[in-house]
């Protein structure tokens, strides 16, 4: 057994990215311009780099976007202020914080702050509700709706399958479980959530049709770990020094690429998997948090 086949996030994001400039081209003929804020708060050069992706992509997409960068001495009043300036700017339809925020500043006091109407990572309690609920209103948080998008791309039904999720994250691997069990084709799965104190990981890890990596340890799924066939997603991103370039990094994902495709059937490249169809649902939310506004909605 060798040569998983590749899920290419970096295909799908594409096809999802031309669906999202239809969408935004029938809305501005509307009259209606999409646009998006950016908060960014302190200097990292990771989030620096995510940010300018997002920014560039939308402006490709025809989808206005303002990057606000405040200072890492930003409290979290300072930040909700200008938080509720762009929740009561109608001109403005998707808000987004970039995470990680610097210490002094709360993730749950900000998500909450954020217009759940605006909330296009999906972050907002009510939105978490929506989605645990089933209810399509709300904005499925980004990476999980990417990963279902893949699968969706590439024709793979996790309906009745084992799926087991590595992470219990709230921006990954809950809401991912979320959208599994939800009902439908990229849905209906039975669904395993996997965290740091679980006995037996391996054991579980070798029963999944569909293994997702979210636990953020480089490297953590190993060969041995994966059942003949599996559809394997690695999310994870770790950067390490790159011994062939010195001072530069590279992503080393939680999956051993070399040795999950000898057995895996499908599996992520990691870059170029999961990362990319991230940006693809956030412009997506971004365009639907338009189309609400404007009320011509897809639901
Ligand atoms: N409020 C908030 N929402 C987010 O969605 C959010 C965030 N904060 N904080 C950080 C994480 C991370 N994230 C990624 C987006 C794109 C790639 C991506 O496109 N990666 C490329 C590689 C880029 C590179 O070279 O580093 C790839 O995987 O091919 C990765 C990671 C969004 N995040």
């Amino acid at each position: 057994m060798q040569g998983a086949k590749l899920l290419e996030g970096r295909v799908v994001a594409a096809a999802v990215h031309e669906r999202t400039r239809q969408r935004v081209d029938q809305l501005r003929r509307r009259g209606v311009e999409p646009a998006v804020i950016f908060f960014r708060v302190g200097e990292d050069p990771a989030s620096e780099l995510y940010v300018h992706m997002k920014k560039k992509r939308a402006k490709e997409l025809g989808i206005l976007s303002e990057v606000i960068a405040l200072p890492g001495s930003t409290t979290e009043r300072e930040l909700l202020t200008r938080l509720e300036e762009k929740n009561r700017d109608s001109r403005i339809h998707g808000i987004l914080v970039q995470m990680p925020l610097p210490r002094q500043i709360r993730v749950e006091t900000v998500c909450q702050a954020i217009d759940p109407s605006k909330d296009i990572d999906g972050f907002h309690p009510i939105n978490a509700g929506k989605l645990l609920l089933g209810d399509p209103s709300g904005f499925p948080p980004c990476t999980p709706a990417g990963i279902c998008e893949i699968f969706r791309h590439y024709g793979l039904v996790t309906a009745g399958a084992e799926v087991v999720i590595l992470g219990r994250s709230n921006i990954v691997g809950k809401p991912l479980a979320a959208l599994l069990l939800a009902k439908g084709p990229q849905g209906d799965a039975t669904v395993t959530v996997l965290h740091s104190q679980s006995r037996q990981i391996p054991e579980h890890c070798r029963r999944a049709d569909f293994l997702i990596a979210a636990l953020g340890r480089a490297e953590f799924v190993r060969g041995d770990m994966i059942k003949t066939g599996a559809v394997v997603v690695d999310v994870g991103v770790t950067r390490l020094p790159d011994p062939a370039l010195p001072g530069e990094s590279r992503i080393v994902g939680d999956v051993h690429f070399k040795e999950a495709s000898q057995v895996a059937g499908w599996l992520t490249p990691n870059p170029g998997g999961v990362g990319p169809m991230t940006i693809a649902m956030l412009l997506a939310n971004t365009v639907k948090a338009a189309e609400c506004f404007a009320g011509c909605g897809e639901g």
